[in-house]
């Protein structure tokens, strides 16, 4: 009999940093050395009872996840994808900050989208040592589920208590131990992440990962509150609109301003509202922002808007690719929209 018939199940624990793995300091609540040996213990008394076998990895340096950059969710799948390939472990649990952990498990679940494992992501609002502390019970929680979910099962958020869906959460709350919520379950009809575009060798491969960022309309804004918002070059942009997918477009210079910076990168509209979602079609401003150019982003939430979009302009779809894989529900991240 092979080695790997015989050998227990096992769960990967990928910790990544965040108040979980902190502990107080005189500046602050800052990671603390000797989370590794804890986090550790902790996760072997957890496995104990479910028969399952546990390896912990780290991200190097453990961060406090506020400083999560462009890179921070495809250099933890990334790591992931790697130990997956070599560990093969029937389940994967990361634990993260709160701040950006909607973020980053949005993103992860279209990285990993293919990865045959499942992934729950789960962090907690107070650090291991506090009392009344949240990272024990949510840990277990992602544990649990981490090894008992069908092997090809979405993405996961595990925390307070509840199990969401990567692509429909968002934190809600600063302070509750239920900080997350998923207004929406996941999305019928899943086509699943597609197979990466063939890339020429011999094309320019990008240094650094595309950055997206998000634009908020509110009363005041102006044409040129917009343009500056992508004075730093980034690569892609989520318009927050109001309502069903509306925008200030009498304001002067606002069509010309977006029919110029669509032509420049993808710019997608989701809603500022806590659920529902963006209807281009609904009203005369609406269609004027898609007659300038911008992508209907439907009920997708900011975090996987954003996390999608990234993902996409990374392996390099072509534009139109890219448009008609935005409109697209792929993880069960939105409502599909007709082309
Ligand atoms: N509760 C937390 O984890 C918040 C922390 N600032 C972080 O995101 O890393």
């Amino acid at each position: 009999m092979s080695s790997s018939a015989t050998r227990r199940p096992s769960v990967l624990v990928f910790a990544t940093g965040g108040t979980i793995g902190m502990r107080r300091t005189d500046s602050g609540l800052a990671p603390d050395p000797e989370f590794p040996e804890i986090l550790e213990d902790l996760v072997a008394r957890i496995c104990l009872p479910l028969g399952v076998e546990a390896r912990v990895n780290h991200l190097s340096p453990a961060i406090d996840s506020a400083n999560a950059d462009a890179d921070t969710a495809p250099k933890i799948a990334r790591a992931v994808r790697a130990r997956v390939r070599t560990q093969r472990p029937r389940g994967v649990v990361i634990t993260h900050g709160t701040d950006t952990l909607a973020y980053t498990a949005a993103r992860l679940a279209f990285e990993l989208g293919d990865l045959g494992v499942p992934v729950v992501v789960t962090g907690s609002q107070l650090a291991h040592g506090e009392e009344g502390s949240d990272a024990i019970g949510n840990l277990t929680l992602a544990i649990r589920a981490a090894v008992k979910a069908a092997p090809g099962s979405p993405a996961a958020i595990a925390f307070g208590g509840d199990l969401l869906p990567a692509v429909r959460a968002t934190k809600h709350d600063s302070v509750a131990l239920a900080a997350f919520r998923a207004e929406l379950p996941l999305a019928a009809g899943a086509a699943g992440v597609p197979a990466p575009p063939h890339v020429d060798a011999g094309s320019a491969v990008p240094s650094a990962p595309s950055r997206v960022l998000a634009f908020r309309f509110v009363p005041a804004v102006t044409s040129d509150d917009l343009r500056a918002s992508v004075g730093g070059r980034p690569q892609g942009l989520v318009l927050e609109c109001y309502g069903s997918g509306n925008g200030p477009m009498a304001r002067p210079g606002m069509l010309g301003t977006l029919r110029e910076l669509c032509a420049a990168m993808p710019i997608v509209a989701v809603t500022q509202c806590t659920t529902g979602g963006v209807d281009l079609n609904r009203y005369a401003v609406g269609r004027e922002l898609a007659a300038a150019g911008v992508i209907d982003g439907g009920d997708m939430t900011l975090e996987a808007a954003a996390g999608k979009l990234g993902f996409l302009l990374d392996r390099r779809h072509s534009d139109a690719e890219l448009r008609a894989l935005m409109l697209q529900n792929l993880v069960g991240e939105r409502t599909s929209t007709p082309a």
